[in-house]
């Protein structure tokens, strides 16, 4: 745009101002045909465009409303002169709006684009009143946007300008609303008490920062992560629903659900918890899927304990699997009913959930499974495609112990570090172990104290190790002894019987 939006209404003001002038000298009689006349041509020359975005259209709220109103907000808290704020139970921070009246310039790929905000009271009818007054006139505050723009961008505004402000705005409020964790509730409860997910808010204060992990590890991860989420264009490219499954497995208390939280707060999604031993066949995993939203992690914790998932494909042979779900959908009279939880999901169900045409109807979404016994989970369930990253959370090492060192008790380095780095590469210590003995017992815990109760806490492991191997190595001597002396006796029957 050569002129600028400002230079263009002067222009224009001007030459309104010059045929006003001549509309006055012309006889009245003719008056009526030149103001049709000059609306044609100004219809005709007028080079720009408006689009009104109306709060609601249709008695709905309009959510490309909502989404300009953030969107330009991000844009005036620098331009703007007159602004509103404001604050949602909802979101985390102030929301700055345009005012009343204030307009600004928004400019995307060198052109230049006049948002203007607008409110205008109407009379309004309520339908029913706290008064008992129903049908009583009310006013009404109406708001409405308008974006002015000349008719050459026309193309360019549809395609893609709007397109740019709907997911600014809605990355926007995102970013700023306060996050959730869901969990499902009985589907005895879907109906009445509004929806199949009950929620909080999610506030866990793990990041990555906090996760004691091997670094190497660590930042493949947020690597791998940080391709997802702008893998929106790539996924679109290779005909994947833009997904991506991990897989947490490791001894118990190694971090698999502070990782879960790390994953969320690094990608600012919500966090499902599906419990699935309260899902009560393959439908209803569906639907549950249906009813989350995408930017969401979907996590199943402990998938070896959830159900008995384990094995059932091995064995059956593949063809005989789809008559097996049916059978299990209907009459769930097998191996299922034998939990106590009577689900009737199956493996194959849970298989769809993660990748059947359906799951793809929500995009951006992280499936997280946690277990303490990847050995015992089906391979189908956990093959690459369906859980891309298999991440192994491991017992605490040196270059973990330092990081719950740093967030514990603010020490990047101590003399106690050495004697500790050769116990943890002689023992097996889970860093919740760790993070225990390195947490101030009383107030006058230093940071030697808590390094010192570490130290015993990993020598008394060690110990427990020893004893323990000692007892299995005397095990598997006798158990050696035992068949020595079977084979004698045998072979001395044998001689015998000779
Ligand atoms: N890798 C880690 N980094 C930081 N803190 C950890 C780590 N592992 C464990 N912790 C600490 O130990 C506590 C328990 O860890 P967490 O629940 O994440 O383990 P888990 O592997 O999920 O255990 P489980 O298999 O028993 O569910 C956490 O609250 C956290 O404070």
């Amino acid at each position: 745009m050569g002129e600028t939006f400002g230079e263009q209404f002067s222009r224009l003001a001007g030459l309104m101002f010059i045929c006003g002038t001549i509309q006055q000298l012309v006889p009245t009689k003719l008056r009526h045909y030149v103001e049709k006349l000059w609306a044609n041509l100004v219809n005709y020359f007028y080079p720009y465009v408006h689009i009104t975005f109306h709060e609601y259209t249709r008695g709905m709220h309009n959510e490309a409303y909502s989404c300009i109103r953030t969107y330009l907000g991000s844009k005036s808290s620098k331009k703007a002169t007159r602004l509103t704020a404001e604050k949602s139970v909802d979101s985390m921070s102030l929301a700055i709006s345009l005012d009343e009246g204030q307009e600004i310039i928004d400019e995307f790929n060198g052109v230049q684009f006049q948002w203007q905000a607008y409110k205008e009271m109407i009379e309004g009818t309520s339908s029913s009143s706290r008064s008992g007054r129903s049908g009583a006139s009310i006013p009404l505050e109406k708001s409405f946007y308008v974006l002015v723009f000349h008719k050459t961008y026309r193309e360019m505004v549809t395609g893609t300008y709007l397109e740019h402000v709907m997911e600014e705005g809605k990355a926007i409020q995102l970013s700023n609303r306060k996050r959730k964790l869901y969990t499902n509730k009985n589907s005895d409860n879907w109906y009445w008490n509004g929806g199949k997910w009950s929620h909080i808010n999610f506030t866990h204060p793990a990041t990555f920062d906090t996760l004691a992990m091997d670094p190497k590890k660590k930042q493949e991860i947020i690597n791998d992560l940080t391709a997802f989420r702008k893998g929106k264009d790539y996924y679109a490219k290779i005909g994947k629903a833009w997904k991506r499954g991990y897989l947490l497995h490791g001894p118990p208390g190694t971090g698999k659900s502070t990782m879960i939280a790390a994953i969320a707060n690094f990608l600012e999604y919500d966090i499902y918890d599906l419990e699935l031993t309260s899902v009560e066949n393959n439908a209803e995993l569906k639907q549950l899927l249906i009813d989350t939203r995408s930017k969401s992690v979907i996590v199943i914790e402990d998938i070896d304990c959830s159900l008995d998932l384990t094995g059932k494909r091995n064995k059956k042979t593949e063809s005989s699997e789809k008559s097996e779900e049916e059978k299990d959908s209907n009459s769930g009279q097998d191996e299922e009913d034998k939990n106590t939880n009577k689900s009737k999901v199956t493996l194959s169900g849970l298989l769809n959930f993660i990748d059947g045409i359906w799951s793809a109807c929500g995009q951006e979404r992280i499936i997280i499974f946690t277990t303490n016994h990847v050995d015992k989970l089906d391979p189908a369930l956990i093959r690459r495609g369906r859980m891309d990253m298999h991440i192994e959370m491991s017992y605490c090492k040196f270059e973990a112990f330092k990081v719950l060192a740093k967030n514990y008790l603010d020490i990047d380095s101590h003399h106690l570090f050495e004697e500790i780095r050769q116990l943890l590469e002689e023992t097996n210590v889970s860093p919740c172990d760790v993070a225990e003995n390195l947490m101030p017992k009383t107030d006058s815990s230093d940071a030697e104290h808590c390094l010192m109760d570490l130290i015993q806490a990993i020598k008394a492991a060690k110990e427990k190790e020893r004893l323990k191997g000692d007892k299995e190595v005397k095990a598997a001597n006798k158990f050696k002894a035992n068949l020595l002396k079977r084979f004698t006796s045998i072979k001395k029957s044998a001689k015998v019987m000779k």
